[in-house]
């Protein structure tokens, strides 16, 4: 499982399942940071897997996911959620005792769900989510310092593996992570609020931008301002794995939703009634959540998407 102390890497062999922006991205961390020997990937497309190879990004590079996890002391399922179910009824009989899965799928409650059914006894289930990415998607796309300074969100099951919790906890602070371990229901609950709805929130303003007349359209492209080019951005991510998380938090997200349309309906009111004293205090308000959520980013690493703290 952990490399003994006198050898450099943490794992001998390594196999990725998808290896697109996520995965890629942790191939790259692997490779320039010496914390695993092997890497072997598992995708779907020839094109995929001749790029992977291309880039240098793995040893070995197969369609069939069994012929990927062969060998292989850990295992981490890098695609979208909706296919985990499926991977991991693949994989599982091919297991051995002692190996150790993870993931770092965006949501944590249908993952277990859906992936520890398959898992024969003596394997260990840790699953993670790096909460790093960007609204890229492909092997192209990544790069060995997505997880600088970021948080990595491990959700063992109660009674998990210790030494396996260890050993995945280790690997993302090789990888330049933070960590934290969260129960499942807990994650899924502050991701719908930090990170699902605001995906929803651009994906329906976009939407609704494109469907207003032809005319309008055009003009909404051409003085696009700050505002509405940061949600195109957001709403540029990739609509298969944006489908699966709403698809699979779902009850999280609709209570979100729920809370988010009463505070809409109170700002609706606000401006018909001319109450300045409400838009502004809850924009007061606003300005000091975002003065925190800079500061906090700047005390962990550089992102090219926040502005420095006094901008
Ligand atoms: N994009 C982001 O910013 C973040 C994504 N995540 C999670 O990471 C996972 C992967 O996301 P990305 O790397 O962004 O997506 P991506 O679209 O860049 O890569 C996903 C890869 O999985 C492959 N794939 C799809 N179905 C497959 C299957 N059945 N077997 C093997 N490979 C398959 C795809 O061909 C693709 O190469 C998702 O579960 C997502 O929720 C987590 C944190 C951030
Ligand atoms: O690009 C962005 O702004 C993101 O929010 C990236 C991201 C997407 C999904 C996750 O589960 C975690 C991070």
């Amino acid at each position: 499982m952990v490399a003994q102390a006198d050898s450099e890497f943490l794992f001998e062999k390594v196999a990725l399942i998808g290896v697109g922006l996520i995965g890629s991205s942790l191939a790259r961390a692997f490779r320039s940071r010496r914390i695993v020997r092997q890497i072997s990937v598992s995708a779907r497309s020839q094109a995929t897997l001749d790029r992977v190879l291309e880039l240098g990004l793995a040893e070995s590079a197969h369609s069939d996911p069994v012929k990927a996890v062969e060998g292989a002391d850990l295992v981490i399922l890098c695609a979208p959620v909706g296919t985990y179910d499926s991977i991991a009824s693949v994989i599982g009989p091919h297991l051995k005792p002692g190996v150790i899965v993870t993931d770092v799928g965006s949501v944590k409650q249908a993952v277990i769900r859906d992936v520890d059914q398959y898992l024969p006894d003596g394997v260990h289930f840790v699953p993670g989510h790096p909460i790093a990415g960007t609204e890229k998607s492909g092997p192209d796309a990544g790069f060995a310092e997505l997880f600088d300074g970021r948080w990595c969100i491990l959700t063992p099951p109660p009674g998990a593996d210790h030494r396996a919790v260890e050993a995945v906890t280790e690997l993302w602070r090789r990888c330049g992570s933070m960590v934290e371990i969260m129960e499942a229901g807990h994650h899924d609950k502050v991701l719908a609020i930090t990170s699902h709805l605001p995906h929803l929130i651009a994906y329906t303003i976009v939407g609704t931008a494109t469907d207003l007349e032809e005319s309008e359209r055009a003009e909404v492209v051409k003085f696009s301002a700050g505002g509405f080019r940061d949600f195109t951005r957001i709403a540029g991510s990739d609509p298969v794995m944006w489908r699966d998380v709403f698809l699979n938090n779902r009850e999280a997200v609709l209570e979100m939703l729920q809370r988010f349309s009463e505070d809409i309906t109170v700002l609706q009111r606000a401006i018909r009634w001319g109450e300045g004293d409400t838009l502004e205090n809850l924009f007061f308000r606003t300005r000091e959540i975002r003065q925190g959520v800079v500061e906090a980013h700047q005390a962990g690493s550089f992102d090219p998407r926040e502005p420095k703290a006094d901008q």
